[in-house]
């Protein structure tokens, strides 16, 4: 079978975009894997598919699956991604547009300077998943956040829990170059506290209005940059009283601008979006 399939990238994330518009394409698990394998594929983080939406009022619908082939509910790097592919591709003429995932509404906006804008909802704070009473480690308040105290290669890591309908385990560190993303990111990942595993978080803030981030992705590992990410880095830092409602975000492969007003109000994400290629792969 021939597939035709866009490769696009945000901030160094990068995607195969496939259009379900103009027919149903039921990506199998093995299909997300191959189409995602950077040897034996065309190479990418997610695997994106763009269909229209049967909801009144709601544009697309658009399904995420990560290049290890589980379906996931969010993710915003690859929202703008979205928004540049159907404008490029005639899918629609409207610089805004309504969007639903698996558990979301999102609303994209594609500017004039050609940078995207993506009201990516309210973070949730409901994520702990396994109690912790178990260990009898209890949180420690800072600022409106609480953070969490788990046990990570002998030691206690504090993280903050947030949830952009995708999960996120956030933690400050004093230099993101050394931290230990590689080792210590998979162990998070598959934390027993976790049940559906969850990105892990390292941020270093450089001041109240910049940090720099790396996020060890659920599945993907670590990527470029990581759009749900940087909007759980921020809501992190806002609440635990660490950064101001406006951050620029410096990931290894670009910078996002995130703001959020606190809670009750959705994040803001803006940043680039990019076409790298046109392509069909015979599958
Ligand atoms: N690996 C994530 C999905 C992709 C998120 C990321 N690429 C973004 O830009 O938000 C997860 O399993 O929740």
């Amino acid at each position: 079978m021939r597939l035709k399939f866009t490769k696009m990238q945000g901030a160094g994330n990068d995607f195969v975009v496939l259009d379900a518009t103009q027919a149903p394409l039921d990506l199998q698990p093995e299909t997300a894997r191959r189409l995602g394998d950077r040897r034996f594929g065309v190479g990418a983080d997610q695997i994106l598919v763009v269909e229209r939406s049967r909801t009144p009022g709601i544009d697309f619908r658009y399904r995420i699956f990560n290049n290890t082939g589980d379906e996931v509910e969010h993710c915003g790097n690859g929202a703008r991604c979205f928004v540049r592919y159907v404008h490029e591709h005639g899918l629609t003429d409207r610089a805004s547009i309504k969007v639903e995932t698996m558990n979301r509404v999102l609303e994209l906006h594609l500017q004039p300077d050609g940078r995207v804008t993506v009201d990516m909802g309210e973070p949730v704070f409901d994520l702990l998943q396994v109690p912790f009473d178990s260990t009898g480690l209890t949180p420690r308040a800072e600022g409106h956040g609480q953070l969490w105290p788990v046990e990570v290669q002998g030691h206690a890591v504090e993280l903050h829990m947030v949830s952009m309908g995708n999960p996120h385990a956030v933690q400050r560190v004093a230099d993101v170059d050394s931290a230990p993303v590689l080792t210590q990111g998979p162990l998070i990942e598959h934390h027993l506290r976790f049940p559906a595993r969850v990105n892990a978080g390292f941020m270093q803030v450089v001041n109240r209005g910049r940090i720099r981030l790396r996020v060890y992705e659920r599945s993907a590992g670590e990527t470029l940059a990581c759009g749900t990410g940087a909007c759980a880095a921020v809501v992190s830092g806002i609440l635990l009283g660490w950064l101001d409602g406006r951050v620029d975000v410096e990931a290894r492969g670009g910078s996002l601008t995130i703001e959020w007003a606190g809670p009750g109000h959705p994040v803001l994400m803006t940043g680039p979006a990019q076409t790298v290629f046109e392509g069909e792969i015979e599958l």
